[in-house]
């Protein structure tokens, strides 16, 4: 599935577009190169959940919470690209987010694949021509 993003102006309707892509799915990891956009994506998705409150956590380097209006629950992301050692994703108890049932966005998750659910959804954004950006969502395995 692929969603186009001609233009900052459409981010928040493809963000919509995401979310009736998400289903059941919890946990999304998002791939691309550096500026590729995810972090913009990642936040007007959660606009449009409804976050209203950005929480600060003792691990905010790595995970920022989210309090969603809509969807009355946390929204967790994850920005693994200064971890150097998986010692830090055990350490921070990565079970406790990824399988709790919580939404879940995961920048730079190659460095923690092997932790992801067989669930998860790849999420990749990439920029095509002219800051055109394209996110494609596919099954994890
Ligand atoms: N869909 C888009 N259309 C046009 N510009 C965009 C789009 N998405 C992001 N940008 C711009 O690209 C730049 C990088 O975006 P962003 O910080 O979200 O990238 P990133 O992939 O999270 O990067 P990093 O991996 O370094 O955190 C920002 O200036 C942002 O405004």
């Amino acid at each position: 599935m692929e969603i186009k993003i001609q233009s900052l102006d459409q981010i928040h309707e493809a963000a919509r577009q995401f979310i009736a892509e998400m289903g059941d799915n919890t946990v999304f990891a998002l791939y691309g190169k550096m500026g590729a956009g995810k972090t913009t994506f990642i936040k007007a998705v959660c606009e449009e959940l409804g976050v209203s409150d950005v929480i600060t956590s003792p691990t905010f380097a790595i995970v920022n919470e989210y309090r969603s209006d809509t969807a009355g629950e946390l929204i967790y992301h994850f920005d693994f690209y200064r971890i150097k050692k998986l010692e830090e994703v055990y350490d921070m108890g990565y079970e406790d987010y990824f399988y709790s049932g919580a939404l879940c966005f995961i920048e730079w998750p190659e460095l923690v694949e092997e932790l992801l659910p067989g669930k998860t959804i790849k999420v990749t954004i990439e920029e095509i021509e002219n800051g055109e950006r394209k996110v494609t969502l596919e099954n994890f395995e």
